[in-house]
């Protein structure tokens, strides 16, 4: 999975470090901790019994008697994340242990203090967030290495398969966002044609595929969820109850930069009140503040597009053409897969995950207006 970039020198511009991505993780944090300093360990010892804490229908009275601990011994982002990991999957444990029909309205102080701290120290909301669920919550499992998730909710091997592939994916997007940022963008400013047709090749190679998993979908939001109409109150942080939306894989960073790389511009048309284009766009809301910058970055390069149609270079535009359709036919499995695994109705999911777009009509114009961007011959 590493990218055949050779060894030629990156202009400083093009540094991948300045937006926390790493050469061989991407968006990932490299090796997460595991374990957080002995002050924490009332948090830890709850995340790592979660599934059966909840299963039991324990966790409730256990975080009732978790000391309210302070967030300044916490050091540096290995630490805040893992912090953020360990708070927000205690919170939807809290909320849904009794499931859809039994959520609460209040977070308690003891919880929801320090997980707004930790959520304003990294820029995150304070939710379970793709960067959660996923970036910051994998390490190896045995010398063999192979993977594990550091913390779980009830779900057993299906959402722990979930985790992992989603994880993989974002591995072996590794080298086409480095391509695209580092050879495309670096060939266009250079107007070196034969690099950028070079870069556009391998960006269109799919990545090595990993198949989807089986997944249970739950719950995991508390905007336009009719389980939790008013929100939720973080209790020592405001008394106006606060929406946010859950983790999903559309907040992560991969397709946005993409997209913004081959100018790519999703629909306003479907659902006013939250078309495509708002939807993802609140999603960026949910990255880490460094990989938002990333995508804004390449919103703000020289546009592929543009100088591959100036250059009327054939070449170039199949080339490109080839990109944009590996990209459609990524969205186009994952909607196969979406058909095939989520067995609740539309409507119920609806309110749990998207905001108010209706899931398949969503990801079909996403996929749809991902074709469109090919230039026509
Ligand atoms: C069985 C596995 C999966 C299911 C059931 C699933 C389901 C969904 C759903 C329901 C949405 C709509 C947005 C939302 O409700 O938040 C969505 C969006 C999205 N998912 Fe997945 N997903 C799966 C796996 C993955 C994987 C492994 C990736 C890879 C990173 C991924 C990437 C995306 C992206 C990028 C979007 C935003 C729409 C787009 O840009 O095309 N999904 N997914």
């Amino acid at each position: 999975m590493e990218g055949g970039e050779g060894t030629e020198e990156t202009p400083l511009p093009l540094v991948l470090t300045r937006f926390q991505l790493s050469e061989e993780y991407g968006f990932l944090l490299p090796d997460p901790l595991t374990e957080l300093p002995e002050p924490y360990g009332p948090w830890m010892e709850i995340a790592h019994d979660l599934p059966q804490l909840i299963a039991s229908h324990q966790l409730r009275s256990q975080v009732h008697q978790m000391p309210q601990l302070s967030t300044q011994h916490l050091r540096g982002r290995e630490e805040l994340h893992l912090a953020h990991l360990v708070l927000s999957f205690i919170t939807m444990g809290y909320l849904w242990q009794e499931g859809e029909e039994g959520t609460v309205k209040v977070l308690p102080q003891n919880l929801a203090v320090p997980f707004w701290e930790v959520s304003q120290a990294l820029g995150l909301p304070p939710i379970l967030s793709h960067t959660d669920f996923v970036l910051a919550n994998w390490r190896r499992k045995n010398p063999n290495r192979n993977l594990d998730t550091i913390i779980s909710l009830p779900g057993g091997e299906s959402l722990r398969g979930f985790i992992l592939v989603t994880l993989l994916v974002e591995k072996a997007a590794v080298p086409g966002i480095k391509v695209g940022y580092r050879r495309a963008i670096c060939a266009i400013l250079q107007l070196d044609e034969e690099t950028l047709h070079k870069a556009l090749q391998e960006l269109a190679e799919p990545p090595r595929g990993h198949s989807l998993p089986d997944f249970h979908v739950f719950p995991l939001s508390w905007k336009d969820n009719p389980a939790m109409p008013d929100g939720l109150i973080y209790e020592g942080v405001s008394d106006e109850p606060m929406a946010y939306s859950g983790g999903s894989a559309a907040q992560s960073t991969i397709l946005h930069a993409f997209d913004e790389l081959l100018g790519i511009r999703h629909s306003e048309e479907m659902v006013p009140a939250d078309h495509a284009t708002a939807f993802l766009h609140r999603m960026r809301d949910y990255m880490p503040p460094p990989h938002r910058a990333f995508v804004e970055e390449i919103h703000r390069a020289p546009s592929l597009k543009q100088h591959v149609l100036s250059s009327g270079d054939a070449r170039l535009c199949t080339a490109f053409n080839r990109c944009i359709s590996a990209l459609a036919e990524f969205r186009s499995y994952h909607i196969t897969i979406v058909t095939k695994y989520i067995t609740v109705p539309p409507s119920a999911l609806e309110a749990k995950g998207t905001g108010g777009s209706h899931i398949f009509s969503f990801l079909k114009s996403v996929r749809d207006t991902t074709r469109e961007g090919m230039i026509s011959a």
